[in-house]
C-alpha cells in the first residue's frame, strides 16, 4: 500500500511530459484579446496563460504627464516661494489629457489635467487647490486659455518631478510587459490592452476524456429503474476539471470492458488525459481494471480514506504514439471528488496558470473525531460561529453532506482519536 504523498508523486510524474508539451511554444494559440465568443460573451483571453514573455512595444506612460489637475511649472521658479512672500505666475496656455505636447514658457503656469501631456520647458506640477485661487478660473468647456492677466500664487516651492508621470515609469520599451506563463486575469488584459496590444499566443488547454462507468448509471433527469441512480460524477467532475481550467470530453459506459477500449480508442489523438470513474474495487464486475489492467495501468491501494483503490499509466492507443496518460477514480462519488482534490487538481491548475493549492488552516475540532490509524482520512466538516471544525461522517455515499461543506478535514495516518479542541489541518473549499 503506498501513501498519499507518494501516489501524489506518481501522478504528477505521470503527467510531467504533458506540461512540457503545453510550455513548448508549437502548442500554443493565437487568441484575440478582446473579441467576445460564446454564448456569455466571455473576453477570449480571459483565464488563459501566456504561451510566450510579451515584451513592451513601447515606453507607458509613452509621453510625461500630469498625475493631478493643476499648474505645470518649472521648480526652478517657484525655488523662492514662501508663504509669507508667495511667487505670482502668469497663467499660460492649458493642456486637457488628449491635447498635444505644448511648450511651457519659464515664469509662467500652465494649467493642465490629470493625464494631460507635460509642457516640453516644465518639470512639475503643483495641484490646483495649493495654488492661490484653489481652482482654475475662466477655464472649462472647449475654453483653453484664460483672460490675459490672469495670474496664480505658490506659497512653497515644489521639487522637480513632483506629480509628474514619467516616460516608462509604468513599463520601458523592450522590458518584459508579462512574462511565460502569466495568467490573463483583468490587470493583465488592461496593460496588454494599453500597450496596444489586440492580440497574444495563449497555451492550448488540456483536454480530458472523462469517461463514468457503471451499469447502473443513468444520466441526470433521465427516468430510473428500480436499482438505478443518477450519474453525478460526471457532472461533478466536469465541474471541477472545468475550474482547473481543462476541456471535457464526456462518455458515460456500461459495465463492458469493450464499451470501455471502444471508448478510449475513439478519443485517440483528441484527448490528453483520461479519468476514468468506477470499476476498480472487488466485484465481480470491475469493467474498468478489466479493461486497462492489460494495457499498460497499475491499479495500486493508497492508504487514503476515500480513495484507497487508485490507477494510473500510460495507455497506447494508436501505434507509434507515446500513449495517453490515464488516471481511475474509485466511483462512489465522494471518492472521486476526493482524489481529484488531491492527485488532480494541483497539477492540473498549475499547467493552467491558476493557484494549484486549497487555502489552508489549523482550526480546532469542535468534538472529539475518530479515524483509521493506518490511513490519511479526509472528512468533509464545516466551521462552526466559534471557528471550530464540526467534522462529518466518513462514508463515501455521503456527496449531500460534501455539497454542504465548507472545509476538507486532514487526520494523518497514526491518528486514531482526536479529543474536542485538538487542533487539524483543513483545506478551505468554500470559495
Ligand atoms: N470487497 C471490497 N469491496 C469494496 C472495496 C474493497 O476494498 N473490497 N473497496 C470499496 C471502496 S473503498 C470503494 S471507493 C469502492 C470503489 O468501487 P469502484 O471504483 O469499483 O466503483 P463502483 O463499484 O463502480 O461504484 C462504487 C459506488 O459508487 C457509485 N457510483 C459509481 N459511479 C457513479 C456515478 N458516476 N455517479 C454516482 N454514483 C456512482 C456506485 O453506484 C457504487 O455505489 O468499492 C468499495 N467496495
Ligand atoms: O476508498 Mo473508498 O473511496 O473509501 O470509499
Amino acid at each position: 500500500m503506498r501513501t498519499f504523498v507518494e501516489h501524489q508523486r506518481a501522478v504528477r510524474e505521470l503527467l510531467a511530459p504533458l506540461h512540457s508539451s503545453l510550455e513548448a511554444a508549437e502548442g500554443a494559440e493565437v487568441l484575440a484579446l478582446d473579441a467576445v465568443s460564446g454564448p456569455h460573451g466571455r473576453v477570449r483571453a480571459h483565464g488563459r496563460v501566456l504561451a510566450h514573455d510579451v515584451i513592451a512595444p513601447g515606453d507607458l506612460p509613452a509621453f510625461a504627464n500630469s498625475q493631478m489637475d493643476g499648474y505645470a511649472v518649472a521648480s526652478a521658479d517657484l525655488a523662492a516661494a514662501r508663504p509669507e512672500q508667495p511667487v505670482e505666475l502668469p497663467v499660460g496656455r492649458t493642456t486637457a489629457a488628449g491635447d498635444p505636447i505644448r511648450t511651457h514658457a519659464r515664469g509662467t503656469a500652465s494649467p493642465v489635467m490629470t493625464g494631460a501631456a507635460l509642457p516640453h520647458g516644465a518639470d512639475a506640477v503643483v495641484p490646483v487647490e495649493a495654488a492661490d485661487p484653489p481652482r482654475f478660473r475662466g477655464l472649462g468647456g472647449s475654453a483653453h486659455d484664460v483672460q490675459p492677466g490672469t495670474t496664480a500664487r505658490f506659497a512653497h516651492p515644489v521639487a522637480a518631478g513632483t506629480f509628474v508621470r514619467a516616460i516608462g515609469t509604468d513599463v520601458a520599451r523592450g522590458a518584459v510587459l508579462l512574462p511565460a506563463g502569466a495568467r490573463l486575469g483583468p490587470a493583465q488584459l488592461g496593460t496588454l490592452a494599453a500597450a496596444g496590444i489586440t492580440e497574444v499566443a495563449v497555451r492550448r488547454r488540456i483536454t480530458v476524456l472523462l469517461l463514468s462507468t457503471g451499469h447502473e448509471l443513468r444520466a441526470a433527469g433521465a427516468p430510473l429503474e428500480p436499482g438505478q441512480i443518477h450519474d453525478a460524477n460526471t457532472p461533478m467532475l466536469r465541474a471541477a476539471l472545468d475550474e482547473a481550467g481543462a476541456l471535457v470530453r464526456d462518455t458515460l459506459t456500461p459495465d463492458d470492458p469493450e464499451a470501455v477500449v471502444d471508448a478510449l480508442e475513439g478519443s485517440a489523438g483528441l484527448v490528453d488525459l483520461v479519468i476514468t470513474t468506477g470499476g476498480v474495487s472487488a466485484g465481480a464486475f470491475e469493467v474498468v481494471r478489466d479493461a486497462l489492467a492489460a494495457r499498460g495501468v497499475e491499479f495500486v491501494s493508497v492508504a487514503i480514506q476515500p480513495g484507497g483503490p487508485q490507477g494510473l499509466g500510460r495507455v497506447i492507443l494508436s501505434p507509434g504514439t507515446a500513449g495517453v496518460p490515464v488516471v481511475t477514480f474509485p466511483g462512489n462519488p465522494v471518492s472521486a471528488l476526493v482524489s481529484f482534490e488531491l492527485f488532480l487538481r494541483p497539477v492540473l491548475r498549475a499547467f493552467a496558470g491558476l493557484a494549484p493549492d486549497r487555502p489552508r488552516a489549523h482550526l480546532k475540532l469542535a468534538h472529539a473525531v475518530n479515524s483509521p490509524i493506518g490511513k490519511h482520512q479526509v472528512r468533509r466538516g464545516v466551521i462552526d460561529g466559534d471557528g471550530a471544525v464540526e467534522v462529518g461522517a466518513p462514508s463515501s455515499h455521503l456527496l449531500h453532506a460534501y455539497a454542504n461543506a465548507t472545509v476538507l478535514v486532514h487526520l494523518p495516518v497514526g491518528i486514531d482519536a482526536l479529543p474536542a479542541g485538538a487542533l487539524v489541518d483543513v483545506w478551505r473549499i468554500d470559495d
